[in-house]
């Protein structure tokens, strides 16, 4: 796994024993009887790190993740996402304070007493006191005055070790950096700088609607809200105005430039932000999606956007449209590493060999694509990666399925020129914009179906 593991033995050590000898007020109260937000926070960390199960996967099947509030489960998905955001960091900086490698819930528990202490700004009284508490209800009890005491230490000394430390590079997975040197020069690094905070909300508007009012228009015409902003208390939201959909996310369905009354299949459709964009270019859209409950989720936001829309459940390797289409826009499964600031988690789990079962899926959805564009017809792949595997790699592949390359123009991205290749090709990442809050890294390329 190359989730950080073990600080390795220290010289120091905060607690000689993992008794409460010596402990403060703060190991020796008795326990908070509840605390929804650090008890779903530690399931979700725990999940990412000892079972590689996604945050968002925890939050849906945690019976406990599903019956707190809201404001709850917002917090304990922010103070996971921190803890997960700063893993190689916080790991490296809590080794000088631990004598031995403390088991892996507890490990957890120190780092998201670390995390809230080093980057939430939560009072140290209050990070270590929940994180005592957190140990003694889950069973941990006789770890409560090694955290204690750790916590104590990380609170006064750890600003100092973080200082010392190059972050940008801990908080990255060593292979997932060294992967990013095909972007070029320094590039890993800048990225890392944009997944060091946490993403705006970005929005797309419907052309005959307004934005809220506290969004702000960004040069590609997306909207932005800060940070935490929940969408659904927007105005406009419940009549359908706009959609949750990143900056660079918007991106490759505006590649496809579909005219009014153009037959397009959207081949990998959910949660639907593309499908939006086409439908309300005036296509006539067929979606695609096999996973239902995704399609659901689809058929909601669809609903709520007013829009008319065909919706399959199928996989879209074994459809066949009626007839051939004009244009296709697959947005295909990837490793998303694109993404990791919104799901830092992501970064955490994938290993390099996903990526063969992904590339092969891929230049599936390619081929099958092909086989439903009429001659001329024109398709749109596009990944949510940063991975040269899954973005040029493919383009190779798509070329040896037969298509002909179709590259973007500067004047189709004259609002974003750092987003174009020499090739032609559509690469963001996480680094771009950084003023205004960065944006999720994306790769898309266009083709033909020759005549
Ligand atoms: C990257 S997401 C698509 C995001 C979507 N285009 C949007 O903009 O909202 C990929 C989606 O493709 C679906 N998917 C994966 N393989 C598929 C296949 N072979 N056929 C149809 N859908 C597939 C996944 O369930 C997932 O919902």
């Amino acid at each position: 796994m190359n989730i950080p593991s073990n600080p390795k033995p220290a010289a120091r050590s905060a607690s000689r024993s993992h008794t409460k000898r010596g402990a403060s007020p703060a190991a020796e109260r008795p326990a908070a009887s509840s605390d929804p937000t650090r008890d779903i926070a530690f399931d979700i960390l725990r999940g990412v790190i000892e079972n590689r199960r996604m945050l968002e996967t925890t939050l849906l099947r945690s019976p406990e993740a599903r019956a707190a509030d809201t404001r709850d489960r917002a917090a304990a998905h922010r103070l996971a996402a921190a803890a997960l955001r700063h893993l190689g960091t916080l790991t490296t900086a809590l080794e000088p304070f631990l004598r031995k490698e403390p088991p892996e819930p507890v490990r957890a528990a120190l780092l998201l007493g670390a995390a809230q202490l080093l980057y939430l700004e939560t009072p140290p009284h209050a990070a270590v006191g929940t994180t005592v508490d957190l140990l003694r209800r889950r069973g941990l009890a006789p770890f409560a005055g090694l955290a204690n005491a750790v916590l104590r230490r990380v609170a006064t000394q750890g600003p100092a070790v973080l200082e010392g430390l190059d972050q940008e590079r801990l908080d990255v997975p060593p292979w997932l950096w060294t992967s990013w040197k095909h972007l070029g020069p320094g590039v890993a690094r800048v990225i890392a700088r944009g997944l060091a905070h946490e993403a705006p909300l970005d929005i797309s508007v419907r052309p005959d609607a307004e934005a809220p009012p506290e969004a702000e228009r960004l040069p590609t015409g997306s909207w932005r809200l800060p940070a935490g902003t929940r969408v659904t208390t927007l105005p406009g939201f419940d009549e359908g105005a706009f959609w949750v959909q990143d900056a660079a996310a918007a991106l490759p369905a505006r590649l496809l430039a579909v005219q009014p009354g153009e037959r397009v299949a959207d081949l990998c459709a959910a949660p639907g932000g593309k499908t939006a964009q086409l439908a309300n270019a005036g296509a006539v859209v067929t979606a695609i999606e096999r996973d239902p409950a995704r399609l659901e989720r689809f058929k909601e936001n669809i609903v709520r956007l007013k829009l008319d829309v065909t919706t399959i459940c199928a996989d879209a390797t074994a459809w066949t449209p009626d007839a051939p289409l004009d244009a296709i826009l697959l947005d295909a499964p990837c490793s998303a590493t694109g993404t990791g600031r919104r799901h830092p988690d992501a970064l955490w789990i994938k290993r390099p060999r996903d990526l063969e079962a992904l590339t092969e899926g891929q230049d599936a959805l390619l081929a099958a694509a092909f086989r439903m564009l009429k001659p001329g017809g024109r398709l749109v792949y596009a990944v949510c990666s940063l991975q040269k595997e899954e973005g040029p790699d493919r383009v190779a592949a798509a070329l040896r399925i037969g298509f002909t390359a179709d590259p973007f123009r500067p004047s189709e991205l004259a609002d974003i020129p750092e987003a174009l290749t020499p090739e032609g090709w559509l690469r963001t990442h996480p680094g771009l914009w950084p003023e205004l809050g960065g944006m999720d890294g994306f790769f898309a390329a266009r083709f033909i179906r020759p005549a």
